[in-house]
């Protein structure tokens, strides 16, 4: 620590050795007395500095209290719906409710309609939240160039031809759909079974296309995005424009686009102002060249046909779980790069393999070089898949806790 330069100096004593006894008994006294005033004065000091040590002690506590408040203290999402000369609309997320209410005075002028907010218990806006690192960023996976090809989709191959047609062609050759002035399908929808490569073969695309792949689940827009899902389909729709070419994907598109129901539950009444907010983008979505949109679901069944009107998904594609040639090639993809025995014979294996779906089989395949390591073995024989088989059966009649699919 450095010595502050306000404090007194420290008295020298100076003694000339010409001096008589009684100077020197007189200098000696005199120093003493300046001694002992300096002495005073560093005491005042060191008061004064106790002093304002007991200060910021007083203060550090008082942060230290307002800081924990604020710490266990809730906030509550909202997103600002207009700002008016009577104060900020805003409709509170979760319940939907909408409430006028006012600014912390920091967030004066800062605020605009659609940004999301915290507000406290009595609505007023303390935070403004930064959409980019928050649900933008969380509910789109962003891939400049996938990896998946088409070599490693097996079973599909009708279904990969299809898709390249409508999705891959009018990319590649955008200008040449517009000179000739066809139409490229709006929207590709795949349906069919969970786990049958419908994603794979999204990303294919965007790969084959050096395509920026955008995928938004439509089970987390209602899920977990309460309140935001028209506000992220249009920014899913922005960032494709942004990132052009772009492949949008939407899975689980049902989540979002079921039949209406009569209900007026403000759940889905969300719901509704989602699909409402895809159908308007795709609908306003003149140039289509360099973006093309697919969704996927598991339930064709439960979809709302506003959805499927031309100009919207009006590509149906299904993908269903693999015969037994497809899952032979299924079986060749994903055990590709194990040390098979040569008592290995996928054409049988893919017998045994019944109503598996392509998620399943390389679940399959996985547990069957587990079952190698174990017995120390550095060759996957038949018994490792028969064993392989045997558990994942019993897995799915245990119940429906494995993810596996081949049951559903
Ligand atoms: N046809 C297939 N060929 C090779 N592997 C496949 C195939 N289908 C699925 N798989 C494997 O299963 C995994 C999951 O597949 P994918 O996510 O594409 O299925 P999905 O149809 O989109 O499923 P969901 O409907 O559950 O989203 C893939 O990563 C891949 O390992």
């Amino acid at each position: 620590m450095s010595r502050s330069p306000s404090l007194p100096d420290r008295p020298r004593l100076d003694l000339d050795p010409e001096m008589s006894q009684a100077e020197r008994l007189e200098a000696i006294r005199e120093h003493f007395e300046r001694l002992v005033q300096v002495n005073g004065e560093l005491d005042d000091r060191l008061q004064d500095a106790e002093g304002r040590k007991e200060e910021l002690r007083g203060e550090v506590d008082q942060l230290k209290r307002r800081n924990e408040t604020l710490k266990t203290s809730s906030l509550y999402l909202a997103t600002v719906e207009e700002i008016t000369e009577d104060g900020v609309v805003i409709k509170q997320h979760g319940n939907n409710q909408e409430v006028l209410t006012e600014l912390s005075p920091a967030l004066e002028g800062r605020v605009e309609a659609g940004d999301r907010v915290a507000i406290n218990d009595s609505f007023s806006v303390q935070e403004l939240l930064d959409d980019e690192t928050d649900a933008r960023a969380q509910a789109m996976e962003v891939e400049e160039s996938p990896d998946v090809v088409y070599d490693d989709i097996g079973g599909i191959d009708d279904q990969i031809r299809e898709v390249r047609e409508a999705v891959e062609d009018p990319l590649i050759n955008a200008e040449t759909f517009r000179e000739v002035g066809v139409e490229p399908p709006s929207g590709v929808l795949l349906h069919g079974p969970p786990g049958t490569g419908k994603t794979m073969l999204a990303k294919a695309v965007a790969n084959e296309t050096d395509a920026t792949f955008i995928k938004m689940a439509g089970s987390e827009l209602v899920r977990k995005f309460i309140g935001e899902g028209a506000r992220l389909v249009r920014d899913l729709f922005e960032l494709a424009s942004e990132r052009e070419p772009a492949v949008i994907f939407i899975d689980e598109i049902d989540a979002v686009a079921t039949t209406r129901t009569d209900s007026k539950t403000s759940g889905d009444a969300e719901v509704q102002r989602t699909m409402m907010q895809l159908l308007s983008e795709m609908d306003g979505f003149d140039e289509r060249g360099e973006i093309r949109i697919m969704a996927a679901t598991n339930r064709f069944d439960m979809l709302d046909e506003a959805i499927l009107r031309p100009g919207r998904f009006d590509r149906l594609i299904e993908v269903p779980k693999p015969g037994i040639e497809g899952r032979k090639r299924i079986l060749e993809i994903h055990a590709q790069d194990l040390n098979l025995g040569e008592d290995v014979d996928f054409e049988e294996l893919a017998e045994g393999l019944e109503g598996y779906s392509g998620a399943d089989i390389a679940a399959l395949t996985t547990e069957a070089g587990m079952f190698a390591i174990r017995d120390d073995r550095e060759e996957v024989r038949t018994e490792d898949f028969e064993a392989a088989h045997e558990k994942i059966e019993q897995a799915a009649e245990d119940g429906p806790t494995t993810g596996l699919t081949h049951y559903q």
